[in-house]
């Protein structure tokens, strides 16, 4: 053999089978590891998780929320995972024995302790925001709030989440952040067709938030973000007392005439309530809150007796006395001197506007005359009648629901000026994509930085596409390295014999 044949049968390059084994290996490697850098993600997804709890006027829910490790930028990406209703009413009810307030929260957060991945504890923040309740126990007695708040506070950081901190939102907050939650899981926020407005009712206070091209009158009102690379300038209002519960109370009180030397004998008829109600109820428990102050501390001492008469007319009558509508600074106002721009756009109305019109069946679907008409129906039905039917509901909103249609209706239309065709763009939802409506979504995404200001840059493929792909690529590369073993080891032709 001479020195030159040698050669060629001792470099393996030379033989096609190798030559084109290796370079199959060499292009997958390339590819993989251009693709992977491009789209900057390991191949498998993990889940991080953060919990948020609701502490509103007449109770605390606990969300959990989980969004994939990679993707928290995208909008979208983070869904609720789990809520949990904590027992009892909410925490303002525990201001005169405040340890009880953080001993409330342990079932719901023994559950979040289960429903996390232990790995992720302690990297899992916990936000606590209490709304309305608060805002009125705060300013009734500054101290209790701060008792009730040190009591959850010390209750939250005995579990090995990352603690965030327990505050008092303010209304605005509430306003914004229920909107954001909205546009988020609807994925507005990318999308030609524009953001939609939130309504948010609860039981002390409520909120209207709305994109407004209209100039801001009243700075407190308004507020501007900039998000995904477009920019939004939002009207937000959130009106303390205007909550259904505090709002009933309001009501009430304009519905008695107090006198100098009350006795147990006043007689209150009703028309918001159904004929044959009947129950004897104490001044001081309907009137025990700061957005009442007409009776004294000794008319409060006396009972009452409420009668309904269901009668819808004249309690629709009685319920616009509830919004003072006589005084504007401003070029226009919704109610009590409160600035508003015409409302524009749809809306999504949710909390106690849903579990209220969900209730008495009123849609968008129904026009705003034939929701006038379901509630008038509803609020002439007998008691009687009404507890056969329902035997399961709290008899609390069963009594109620009369009253809170028809303020729900009269706070759209008298209160923020909505027209007909406003009540068409108008959804009550309780959730968006399994994920509930409310504030406490876009008050972590905002402490969380998920929402960025610029659109973030699209990966070059789909996370599907990128697993299959690398999936494809990783088992050519294995066929490759197999082909060679084999053929590197058969013995082939003369060149191979002469070696030997
Ligand atoms: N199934 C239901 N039917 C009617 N009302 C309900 C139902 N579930 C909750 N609510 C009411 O929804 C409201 C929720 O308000 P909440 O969030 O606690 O107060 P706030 O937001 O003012 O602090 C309360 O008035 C509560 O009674
Ligand atoms: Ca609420």
């Amino acid at each position: 053999m001479d020195e030159q044949q040698e050669m060629k049968v001792k470099n393996p390059w030379h033989r096609p089978h190798i030559f084109l084994a290796t370079t199959g290996i060499a292009v997958a490697i390339i590819i993989m590891v251009s693709i992977a850098v491009v789209q900057n993600k390991p191949l498998h997804q993990k889940y991080k998780y953060g919990i948020v709890l609701d502490a509103g006027s007449s109770h605390t829910s606990v969300y959990i929320y989980e969004w994939p490790a990679e993707k928290e930028n995208n909008t979208g990406m983070v869904r609720q995972k789990h809520a949990c209703s904590v027992k009892g009413k909410g925490i303002s009810s525990y201001s005169k024995t405040p340890e009880k307030a953080g001993e409330s929260l342990k079932e719901c957060m023994d559950e979040a302790k289960k429903t996390i991945p232990k790995h992720r504890h302690h990297e899992t923040p916990v936000y606590l925001g209490a709304t309305a309740g608060m805002r009125l126990l705060k300013m009734e007695n500054d101290v209790d709030s701060i008792n009730v708040l040190a009591s959850v506070e010390k209750s939250l950081q005995t579990y090995p989440f990352s603690y965030q901190g327990a505050r008092i939102i303010t209304g605005q907050e509430e306003g914004a952040f229920g909107w954001i939650t909205v546009n988020y899981l609807s994925e507005n926020f990318r999308k030609a067709t524009g953001t939609e407005g939130a309504l948010d009712l609860g039981g002390a206070s409520t909120q209207i938030t709305f994109v407004s091209g209209q100039k801001m009158e009243s700075p407190d009102d308004s507020i501007d973000f900039r998000l995904y690379g477009n920019d939004y300038r939002l009207y937000t209002h959130s009106f303390l007392c205007y909550g259904k519960d505090q709002v009933l109370k309001l009501y009430l009180e304009q519905q008695i005439q107090p006198k100098p030397n009350m006795t147990d004998n006043i007689i209150l008829e009703d028309p918001c309530f159904h004929p044959g109600y009947n129950v004897a109820k104490n001044f001081q428990s309907v009137f025990d809150s700061p957005c009442v102050k007409k009776f004294t501390n000794s008319q409060k001492e006396h009972n009452f007796r409420h009668r309904g008469i269901g009668n819808w007319t004249k309690c629709n009558e009685a319920i616009k006395k509830v919004f003072n509508t006589s005084h504007c600074r401003y070029s226009r106002c919704s109610f009590n001197d409160v600035f508003q721009p015409p409302v524009q756009g749809k809306f999504g109305a949710f909390s106690a506007y849903f579990f209220v019109m969900n209730f008495l069946k009123v849609t968008n679907y129904h026009s705003l005359v034939e929701a006038k008409k379901i509630l008038d129906a509803y609020c002439t039905t007998p008691w009687d009648t009404l507890k056969q039917k329902h035997p399961d509901v709290k008899e609390k909103y069963l009594a109620e629901y009369c009253f809170s249609g028809t303020y729900i209706i009269s706070l759209l239309e008298d209160g923020y000026k909505f027209t007909a065709d406003d009540w068409k763009n108008t959804k009550f939802i309780k959730t968006i994509k399994d994920s509930e409506a409310g504030w406490t979504l876009g008050y972590m995404l905002n402490l969380t930085n998920m929402i960025p200001a610029e659109a973030p840059d699209t990966p070059l493929l789909p996370h599907g596409g990128y697993v299959s792909l690398m999936t494809v690529l990783s088992l050519l590369i294995i066929v490759c390295i197999i082909l060679g073993c084999i053929f590197f080891r058969r013995p082939s032709g003369p060149a191979h014999k002469e070696i030997i």
